[in-house]
């Protein structure tokens, strides 16, 4: 038995919340900005619909102490926004496991958690927003989180064992594997950018952008150490191509919904640490002050 905090019960956070629950070892809170009333998961395949039965925080004012875990799913951008809840939640006994996509993890959440320990997570679930309080978990992936090896890996692992909606699984190449994820993540900024779905990659003109935009950024994720060869730009891209075209995108849904957008974490990244090595990044270079500038409002 653990207590566990949910920062963000959105998409991401209550598919975690719900494997949470599915374990019925824990206690499961809630943290909000503002009250959902109840939230339920919907899981495409089976059509299964599971209310959350854990309490839901609304404000860190709420929060009773320090938790053993905290699933943090706000998006990148909101992570300072939810320094209050870090806060009321974090002791250097914490394990702070930031569900967010990316490859600055640690820097990003650190900062604001009391010395806990940060755990990075790449998210491969493909979670929608799909009413007031519901989301629909759309199975074109299987629903994985991979967490470095090593001890507290090891822990979370253990923490979600023997939940239906979430297998945990230990990387010992986190940077590759977090690179090849932020390449899926670039290629689906393309999604934002034109306001379409899966259908947009089906475009020859389009398909041929995504494969110049995985080939800079995988680039750049060999200048940081991944192992990514250059023909792996083919494979990546093929997935968008060959997914249903009604599915979508995390930062589409935002798009779609006129929403900041989590431009930086997932594009800009690519384009920042492309210059800090001196790779070029034309795609990226107009990406992102597109989707910047889609994101002010
Ligand atoms: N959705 C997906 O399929 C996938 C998403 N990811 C990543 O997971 C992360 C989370 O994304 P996702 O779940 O889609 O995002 P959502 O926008 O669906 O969820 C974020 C949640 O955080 C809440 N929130 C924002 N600020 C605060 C705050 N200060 N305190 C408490 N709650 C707050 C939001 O509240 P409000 O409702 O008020 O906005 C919302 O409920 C992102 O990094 C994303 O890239 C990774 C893989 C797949
Ligand atoms: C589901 C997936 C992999 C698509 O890019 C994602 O990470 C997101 O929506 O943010």
């Amino acid at each position: 038995m653990a207590d566990i905090a949910v920062v963000g019960p959105g998409a991401i956070g209550s598919v975690a919340a719900l494997a949470a629950q599915q374990t019925g070892r824990h206690s499961v809170t809630l943290c909000a900005r503002r009250d959902p009333g109840a939230l339920r998961v919907v899981d495409d395949l089976t059509s299964t619909v599971t209310e959350l039965e854990a309490p839901i925080l609304t404000s860190p004012d709420q929060v009773a102490g320090p938790a053993e875990w905290v699933l943090l799913a706000v998006k990148a951008q909101q992570t300072d926004g939810a320094a209050g809840y870090l806060d009321a939640l974090c002791k250097p006994s914490t394990t702070v496991v930031a569900l967010q996509n990316g490859v600055e993890h640690i820097e990003r959440v650190a900062p604001y958690a009391n010395d806990a320990h940060v755990l990075p997570a790449i998210v491969w679930i493909s979670a929608e927003p799909t009413g007031p309080g519901e989301v629909t978990i759309r199975n074109n992936i299987s629903s994985m989180i991979q967490v470095p090896a090593g001890p507290d890996g090891e822990e979370f692992a253990r923490l979600l064992e023997g939940a239906p909606a979430v297998q945990v699984a230990l990387v010992s190449d986190f940077t590759t594997a977090a690179w090849r994820k932020l390449t899926t993540n670039a290629i689906a900024g393309l999604m934002a950018a034109a306001g379409k779905r899966a259908v947009v990659y089906q475009r020859p003109d389009v398909r041929e952008l995504a494969l110049a935009l995985a080939t800079e950024t995988l680039a750049v994720a060999r200048a940081e150490g991944a192992a990514l060869p250059e023909s792996e730009a083919e494979a990546l891209v093929g997935i968008f191509e060959a997914m249903a075209p009604d599915i979508g995108s995390s930062i589409l849904f935002d798009r779609l919904a006129g929403r900041e957008l989590e431009w930086d974490a997932r594009n800009g990244v690519v384009r920042r640490l492309g210059r800090r090595h001196g790779i070029p990044t034309p795609v990226s270079d107009v990406l992102v002050p597109l989707l910047a500038a889609a994101s002010d409002g």
